[in-house]
């Protein structure tokens, strides 16, 4: 072959072509047999390519896939070229506890979550983080909690309302018509959110108008989880064609959330600096008078509206599925049903009894029910992917190098037998009483809802009020059962579902970084009028 006819297109494209085909081979070889995580077990695809964890994110299915894996190939396991999971707890604590914090940060995989600037939930870590965690906290404080209780109540009463209907228009012993509740919960926590953080009323439990706002949230977290499981994808930037109307709802959340905080920051202004607070406190006044205690500095009014807003979409979504998830599970249990019933109309004589406060902390049984809602559908259940800082990282007796990505899925350890006994059986009881060798403190563990360490849930506190005083007071308030026929199997697994989707008693989520979820559909029924007081 003489120079010029070597020269010709033709052929330098198919030159190109064998040396692009010799360098991914040489690539798949090496990282097939020579990568420092190739003695790990895992999926085939996975050892090559994140491609493999975003099809799960974008399917809805990773948690349950994270489980698949640890059962069919051990604690360790290999799930992308760069990255780890684990599961057990000295990894989690190994990973994730306060200990950790100078060696690990949040993997790259957060990235596409950033939007104009990291926020709390998005930075990486080091001392930004740590400044940040600290003004928050006092923002979601539990003192702070104390101003915004009277909000989150009336936002639950107008929930029961609406489950139950007032007892004069429904009568006593007749159900209500069934209501789908992977909608209404999630009505009931925007609203409570929207009016916490930012002082706002968007009244989703009662009027139409701002309901697509959740649809936003979740047609938007679908593309995200697909992005967060493969960063490399997401900085090719052509998502956009194939997620069009993810980015379109994404787009729409965003013009929502601008409106509020514009809202928010005009009734600020007017009342800032004289006053710090506009009527009565939300977490955004809140933030504007905290000051960190290591520096004496707070938040510029730029950073309090991008954390607000990080509040609202970190809380929102996570609690609604909470909430479903509670009620599915008392209505699928029935002594649960009943012993946490009783005990919640023992301890109050009228609805507005329940409060913050001893009575409902004493509820121990209830508690132990959200518990073990939580542990079975967890509403985060994937592995929150972390970064090793460290030069080496011993996890779980493994030494990890530097820039590898592990994590601890929460689903998959919530569902393991070496921790819980009958993993996949409903059992509230097993946070309260011992099995004579140790079980709650195995139980206790792992638990991790809203996981654990300097990266753990902000919103903890306020999260677990709302679940408690909603729970006692749906139960306080009347009966709930699902609705009868097809209706019934809303939201549940079915026996002829993939595995893991076939277990009728699961409450089944698509895992897009939150749980997303169908049903249980539900119909209410007010106790007899007089019982609520005296009962
Ligand atoms: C049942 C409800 C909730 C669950 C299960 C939950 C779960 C979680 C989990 C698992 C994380 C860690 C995320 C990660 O590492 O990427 C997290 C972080 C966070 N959550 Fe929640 N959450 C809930 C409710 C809330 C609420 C109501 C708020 C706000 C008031 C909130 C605010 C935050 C914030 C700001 C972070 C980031 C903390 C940091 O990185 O330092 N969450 N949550």
């Amino acid at each position: 072959m003489d120079w010029v006819s070597f020269c010709r297109p033709a052929t330098l494209a198919v030159v190109g072509l064998a040396a692009l085909v010799v360098v991914a081979l040489a690539k798949a070889v090496y990282l097939a047999f020579f990568h420092p995580l190739a003695k790990y077990p895992g999926p085939w695809l996975a050892k090559f390519t994140n491609a493999y964890a975003a099809y799960h994110g974008w399917k809805g299915d990773i948690h349950l896939d994270m489980w698949r894996c640890h059962q069919k190939y051990g604690d360790h396991v290999r799930y992308g070229p760069n990255r780890l999971i684990f599961n057990t707890a000295a990894a989690l604590r190994d990973i994730y506890s306060v200990g950790s914090v100078s060696k690990v940060i949040k993997a790259t995989a957060y990235e596409p979550l950033v939007h104009r600037a990291p926020n709390t939930l998005t930075i990486r870590g080091g001392k930004d983080h740590a400044r940040r965690r600290r003004i928050m906290a006092q923002g979601v404080s539990e003192k702070a909690q104390r101003g915004y209780e009277q909000r989150i109540t009336g936002h639950i009463a107008k929930f029961c309302d609406a489950m139950f209907g007032t007892a004069e228009k429904l009568g006593p012993e007749r159900w209500s018509e069934p209501k789908d509740m992977s909608k209404w919960c999630y009505y009931l926590s925007f609203d409570i959110m929207a009016d916490v953080v930012f002082g706002a009323h968007y009244n989703l439990l009662e009027e139409e108008r701002f309901r697509y706002v959740i649809e936003c949230i979740d047609k938007s977290n679908t593309r995200m989880s697909c992005l967060i499981q493969w960063p490399e994808f997401a900085r090719l930037k052509i998502d956009k064609y194939i997620f069009r109307e993810a980015i379109v709802a994404r787009n729409r959340f965003i013009k929502f959330v601008s409106r509020v905080v514009g809202d928010r920051l005009g009734k600020f202004k007017s009342a800032f600096p004289d006053k710090v607070t506009a009527g009565p406190p939300d977490v955004f006044a809140n933030l504007a008078a905290a000051k960190d205690p290591e520096t004496g500095e707070g938040f510029s009014l730029n950073e309090i509206a991008a954390e607000s807003t990080t509040l609202i979409v970190a809380g929102a979504d996570t609690s609604s599925v909470a909430f479903g998830a509670i009620l599915f599970y008392l209505a699928d249990n029935k002594e649960a049903y009943d012993k946490a019933a009783a005990e919640v109309r023992s301890k109050f004589r009228s609805r507005d009894e329940i409060v913050m406060g001893p009575a409902l902390a004493s509820c121990s049984y209830l508690y132990a029910c959200i518990n073990e809602a939580l542990r079975m559908s967890p509403p985060v259940g994937l592995a929150l992917w972390r970064e090793v800082a460290a030069d080496t990282l011993l996890i779980d007796g493994e030494p990890i190098s530097r820039g590898t990505d592990v994590g601890v899925p929460l689903y998959s350890i919530h569902h393991d037998p070496k921790y819980y006994k009958n993993p996949f059986e409903y059992r509230p009881e097993r946070w309260l009483e011992d099995d004579g060798t140790g079980s709650v403190e195995r139980a206790r563990s792992v638990f991790n809802p809203f996981s654990v360490g300097m990266r753990s849930c902000l919103g903890k506190s306020i999260a677990t009020t709302e679940m408690a005083l909603t729970a006692a007071t749906v139960l306080f308030t009347g009966d709930f059962k699902f609705a009868d026929g097809e209706q019934a199997l809303v939201g549940r697994g079915r026996p002829d579902g993939e595995f893991g989707r076939h277990r009728p008693n699961e409450y089944q989520l698509r895992d897009h970084i939150t749980g997303q979820k169908d049903g249980p559909i539900l119909q209410f029924m007010p106790r007899k009028i007089g019982q609520l007081d005296s009962n």
